[in-house]
């Protein structure tokens, strides 16, 4: 062996991940039948995002198979725990744990989207047919206490969020508990719907999507580490694309929404619907640069190496390659 194929062969050892295409992965779908019709698809579809049939064949049936080997594994797993601390008189044991799932990535990448589809193809699978999807906006603070702790346009970075609500929300979830609510965000008024809650009742499984998802836990004031969000997945999922593809729907997405809902009253960016459309463009823009691209950046990348399954996206929002993390 050349030293150059030495070199590509020791890289290949060192990374956690197998890469795959999307045909070596759609090949792994097996037998695992499709369960959504097109019109269902729709449905499910965020706004300028591409998904069709043929996506949720090649790329989601084969995920939804293997997330599907992985509860039954997992059950396995806590069958194992609960009968080694029912040997102590049964301290900690616990039943119905649901199994939880981490979605991550950039805005306007079409995590929405993928945490739909996924929730509708794991639903149709007899053993845990109890999906629900909680998105973190709905753990933003308020934009009034965003205003008055000057983070109004850090809206989406990791301090703009209630981090400990939203990690014990899902941990009391994990824990069993009969009913665990959470705040609602509204992408129409841009803030927290008040005297709003979103109720979740024992699922078999939790999908949580969000920007920040795979986000480390801050250390406490002490110095030690602490239980983050991410600890309670059982498996991750962050959609991956290049960073001008993704400017790129996030404007096209900003110039659909102010053809319809921004034309909304109560529409938060209603005042866009009323300046020329390149100037609206420009705001975008802005937002996309002084927001949304530097959190990509600093804050959402970074956590992509601590993902399950890394999906990555070509220029037609159409999954290209897979990274399976194997170890
Ligand atoms: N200003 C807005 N008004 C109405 N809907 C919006 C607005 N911004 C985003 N959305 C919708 O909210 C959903 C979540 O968007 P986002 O957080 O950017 O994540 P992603 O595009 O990765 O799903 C999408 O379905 C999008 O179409
Ligand atoms: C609400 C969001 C922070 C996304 O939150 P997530 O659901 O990922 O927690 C984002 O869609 C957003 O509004 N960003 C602020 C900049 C902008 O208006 O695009």
């Amino acid at each position: 062996m050349d030293d150059v194929s030495l070199t590509s062969e020791r890289r290949r050892e060192a990374t956690p991940y197998v890469d795959l295409t999307r045909a070596e992965w759609s090949a792994l779908r097996e037998r695992t039948p499709l369960t959504l019709s097109a019109e269902e698809v729709e449905g499910l579809r965020g706004l300028g995002d591409l998904m069709d049939l043929d996506e949720v064949r090649d790329v989601y049936l084969p995920l939804s198979r293997l997330l599907n080997l992985y509860v039954g594994a997992t059950m396995g797993l806590r069958g194992a725990l609960n009968t080694f601390l029912d040997a102590g008189n049964g301290h900690g044991a616990q039943s119905g744990t649901p199994f939880v799932i981490g979605v991550a990535g950039s805005v306007a990448v079409g995590k929405s989207t993928t945490a739909r589809v996924l929730q509708a193809l794991l639903a149709r699978w007899p053993e845990h047919p109890r999906v629900e999807l909680v998105t973190t906006d709905g753990f933003l603070l308020p934009n009034a206490e965003l205003a008055r702790r000057g983070l109004m346009s850090r809206k989406g970075f990791p301090e703009s969020y209630d981090r400990r609500a939203l990690t014990r929300f899902v941990a009391d979830v994990k824990a069993g508990k009969d009913e665990v609510t959470a705040p609602v965000y509204s992408h129409l008024i841009y803030d927290i719907v008040p005297d709003e809650r979103l109720v979740v009742r024992r699922p078999d499984i939790l999908i949580v999507e969000g920007l920040n998802v795979l986000q480390p836990a801050l250390p406490g004031k002490d110095g030690r580490t602490r239980v983050g969000l991410a600890d309670y997945f059982d498996f991750s999922v962050y959609v991956d694309a290049r960073g001008e593809d993704i400017e790129r729907w996030y404007l096209s997405r900003f110039r659909m929404l102010r053809e319809t809902a921004f034309q909304d009253p109560s529409s938060y960016f209603r005042r866009y619907t009323q300046v020329s459309e390149d100037e609206a463009l420009d705001y975008a823009r802005m937002l996309w640069r002084t927001i949304n691209r530097p959190n990509l950046e600093q804050n959402v990348a970074p956590t992509r190496g601590r993902a399950t399954l890394v999906l990555r996206k070509g220029p037609d929002h159409k999954v290209q390659r897979l990274s399976l993390r194997k170890l």
